[in-house]
């Protein structure tokens, strides 16, 4: 029985290597230098397919593919819905963070109670961080660049991903407040695990051998 695993581009592949590795599995070709969407491996029962690393929960979730990779705030906006999700793999961290520019006094305007804007490409996540302080927000979604809503007057605030903090201070920006630590999880198609048991434990197996401490 063939396994199609659902992985994007860049980071993600990057840091999948060493755990297909694990798995024996090695793929054919990069995706960041080929222009192919479906990418084979050493292993002839398995192949990658490659999608946009907001979309990997949807191809799990119908079956398109019977494994993924995504991050937890992919896996938050999407709701995981039909996933299996056994597995946090420990790569690609950073923290989901609310953001302001230099000199804007957040702490105020989250007292004073006035609705505040926010930008973000997280807006469940954003949603339910503001609920749950209190605070009244009016949520604008963007689908990246979210450093500049701030410096444009588009929005007081951002909900964003930051690893070095290097975007943020290139961009006059600080963070306030730390939402969640984010890391990317292995996904599993519910009926797939059942119906291909015998090929997806192993390397579910493999995986969990080989998550980098
Ligand atoms: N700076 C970062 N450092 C570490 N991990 C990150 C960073 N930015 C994003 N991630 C994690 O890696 C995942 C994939 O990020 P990537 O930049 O490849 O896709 P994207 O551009 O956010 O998604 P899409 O293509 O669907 O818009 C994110 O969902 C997040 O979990
Ligand atoms: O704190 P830093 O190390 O600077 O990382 C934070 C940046 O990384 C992510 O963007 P990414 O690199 O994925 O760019 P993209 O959203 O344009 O793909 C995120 O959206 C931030 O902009």
């Amino acid at each position: 029985m063939t396994l199609t695993i659902a992985l994007s581009k860049g980071r993600i592949f990057e840091e999948t290597l060493p755990l297909l590795a694990a798995a024996g599995i090695v793929p054919a070709e990069a995706p960041e230098s080929s222009r192919k969407l479906i990418i084979g491996t050493n292993r002839p029962d398995v192949r990658l397919v490659i999608v946009r690393a907001s979309d990997v929960p949807t191809y799990v979730q119908y079956g398109a593919a019977d494994l993924g990779i995504a991050g937890r705030d992919v896996l938050i906006e999407h709701g995981g819905a039909g996933l299996y999700q056994p597995l946090d793999l420990n790569i690609a961290k950073c923290k989901m963070m609310v953001a302001v520019e230099n000199g804007f006094d957040y702490d105020a305007a989250v007292k004073h109670g006035a609705r505040l804007k926010v930008a973000t490409k997280y807006p469940q996540i954003a949603r339910e961080h503001f609920a749950a302080k209190g605070v009244h927000v009016d949520i604008i979604k963007l689908y990246g660049s979210m450093e500049l809503a701030p410096l444009v007057g588009l929005a007081d605030a951002i909900v964003d991903l930051v690893s070095t903090g290097g975007t943020l201070k290139a961009n006059n920006l600080l963070a306030v407040e730390h939402i969640i630590d984010i890391s990317s999880r292995l996904v599993v198609n519910q009926a797939a695990l059942k119906l291909k048991y015998d090929t997806i434990q192993p390397v579910l197996d493999a995986f969990a051998g080989a998550v980098p401490q």
